[in-house]
């Protein structure tokens, strides 16, 4: 038992029983006729991998696994697309080598090592990228592939309670970062929903959006300084809580995906514990008298903590309710005082836009310790099980996935109606028609939004991969299309490259490279990623 090699989380935490049961249920309310057959993963003795293409140097070797199952471990990331090849047994670019630096001198040998030898260097944190990020398709021209996972880099290194900051170390994953803030009063509060799988180094490299709905929701606005290794050297920018000092060094390590260099230390801004919340959910009629609302809200200045619109189809799946436009849930919360006032003034913002507002919750966690609330709504809330009942129904042939983007408030109504539109039109030709289109607004800005898609739809064991590409690659020509950004959190990894090379500048493309010719000389660092693998 431990870490699942093929799926989300730990085995002991996947899905059996009665979960299962209303799982299965649930699903035959919207696929009647889908084959639920479960699939079972193979052995990893069974998938016949190729021998390593390397030896690791004898000063690297206590750092180093070549053991297979560290290998299909860390060969792929947790998107639809990983897990059904990893059921289907279908073995796909592995790494040749793993290696657990303990910490810096490790990774600089490592990295001297793999730009000498010609072999790619692939960051890895909790290997939960969704869009290819960590898997080693990394083209022809390489001896083979390091992974250097950094979970033995894990510690938070100094707390400066006066300024709320803390220097922590980029291998850690949620829950052992906020387990070694707790004693010291703070938190970093940034949820992403794979908070329990993924790390501070992956949030910072693909610039990871956190559960705050409205307000500073980005990894990037809690960043004061990076340390970053490359081959050329150390990168550690000044340690100033804001700065107008030409161009921000960190802005170019933020979301360079491994490609730039290893992160390997932040120093991170801290949140005090909350101690006051309030909450409520809204009824609309029109999904678009949600989206009015939302927008209101995130222009009152009230900054909800959550404020998630989910359609008429998300409510039903997700939350179990039946609305007929939309599910508004509304989250308020505060270290510094009562939250009464402020959600009044929410429930006045809803109801101008036809919302009808059910029971408010106010509750204040005397002693701002943060536990109890958080202990019991967290680890067992339907959003952390979220991953695990979505492999379930991977292994019962079921297409699960999201994909997500933003927009402008103005561009909103119609990218909606058109990337419905093409999911629609994808499922009909690809999965026979079976299958369901969900949205919620997943984050609210003064000027947009970002609309986050949900897919369920019938599919063909054996074909999966093939037929959610081509859901895929329609739903991303029509993002593009109605001025939608191909990613607003999940990153560029491999995946998206087609769509990110349409949308970034090419001035800017060519300055980064050189950039990144300039730090990566030998061009070894996740080659694929931001640019594609052979550019030099
Ligand atoms: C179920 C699920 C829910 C998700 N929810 C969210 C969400 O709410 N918000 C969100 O933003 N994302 C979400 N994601 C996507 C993913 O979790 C994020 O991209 C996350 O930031 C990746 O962190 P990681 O530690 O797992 O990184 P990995 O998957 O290990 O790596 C991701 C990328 O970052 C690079 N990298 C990793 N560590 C470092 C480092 N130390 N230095 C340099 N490069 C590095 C890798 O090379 C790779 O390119 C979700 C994914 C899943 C499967």
């Amino acid at each position: 038992m431990g870490r699942s090699w093929w799926g989300w989380g730990l085995d002991e935490e996947a899905v059996q029983g009665q979960e299962a049961r209303e799982l299965e249920r649930a699903v035959r309310s919207f696929l009647p006729e889908a084959d639920l057959t479960v699939h079972d993963a193979p052995a990893v003795g069974s998938l016949g991998l190729a021998r390593p293409r390397v030896v690791v140097p004898e000063s690297l070797a206590h750092v180093c696994s070549v053991a297979p199952v560290e290998r299909v471990a860390h060969a792929r990331g947790k998107a639809l697309r990983d897990v059904v090849r990893n059921l289907e047994g279908v073995v796909g670019p592995v790494p040749d080598v793993v290696a657990f630096p303990e910490g810096e001198a490790d990774l600089e040998r490592l990295l001297d090592w793999c730009s000498g030898a010609n072999l790619a260097v692939i960051a890895y944190g909790g290997g939960s990228s969704v869009v290819g990020g960590v898997e080693p398709r990394v083209g022809e021209g390489f001896a083979g592939v390091v992974t250097v996972d950094l979970s033995r880099m894990r510690r938070v290194l100094e707390v400066d309670a006066v300024s709320g900051a803390a220097s922590v170390q980029a291998g850690v994953l949620g829950p052992d970062l906020e387990g070694q803030l707790r004693p010291h009063g703070w938190s970093l509060r940034h949820f992403p929903q794979s908070f329990e799988f993924s790390s501070l180094g992956g949030w910072l490299a693909t610039r990871a959006g956190g559960h705050f709905a409205t307000g500073p929701t980005r990894i990037d606005a809690m960043v004061e300084s990076l340390r970053v290794v490359t081959p050329a050297g150390v990168a550690e920018s000044a340690r100033v809580p804001s700065s107008g000092a030409g161009p921000s060094p960190d802005g170019v390590f933020l979301g360079s995906e491994g490609t730039l260099g290893v992160i390997t230390q932040a120093w991170m801004q801290l949140r005090e514990r909350p101690r006051w919340r309030s909450q409520t959910s809204v009824v609309f009629d029109r999904f678009f008298d949600g989206v009015a609302a939302v927008r209101a809200l995130a222009r009152s200045g009230l900054e909800p903590a959550n404020c998630r619109l989910l359609d008429a189809a998300e409510a039903l799946i997700n939350a179990g309710t039946s609305v007929r436009g939309g599910l508004l849930v509304v989250g308020l919360e505060s270290a510094d005082h009562p939250q009464e006032a402020a959600m009044e003034r929410v429930v006045a913002l809803c109801a101008d836009h036809g919302g009808r507002v059910g029971r408010v919750r106010h509750s204040d966690e005397a002693g701002g310790g943060g536990g109890r609330e958080e202990r019991s709504a967290r680890w067992r809330s339907a959003f952390v099980r979220m991953p695990y009942q979505r492999d379930a129904l991977v292994r019962r042939s079921v297409l699960v996935e999201t994909f997500e983007t933003a927009c402008t408030w103005g561009a909103l109504e119609g990218l909606h109606a058109r990337v419905v539109a093409a999911a629609q039109e994808a499922i009909g030709q690809v999965c026979g028609g079976q299958g369901v289109v969900t949205c919620r607004l997943t984050h609210a800005y003064r000027d947009g939004a970002a609309p986050y898609f949900g897919v369920y739809a019938q599919g063909r064991w054996g074909s999966m991969v093939e037929q959610w590409d081509e859901i895929k690659a329609r739903v991303s020509s029509a993002i593009a299309e109605c001025g939608g950004t191909i990613t607003h959190h999940h990153a560029v990894g491999r995946d998206h490259m087609r769509w990110y090379a349409g949308e970034r500048p090419g001035v800017f493309a060519a300055g980064m490279g050189a950039l990144k010719r300039e730090v990566d000389p030998a061009g070894v660092l996740n080659p694929g990623v931001l640019w594609p693998a052979g550019a030099g």
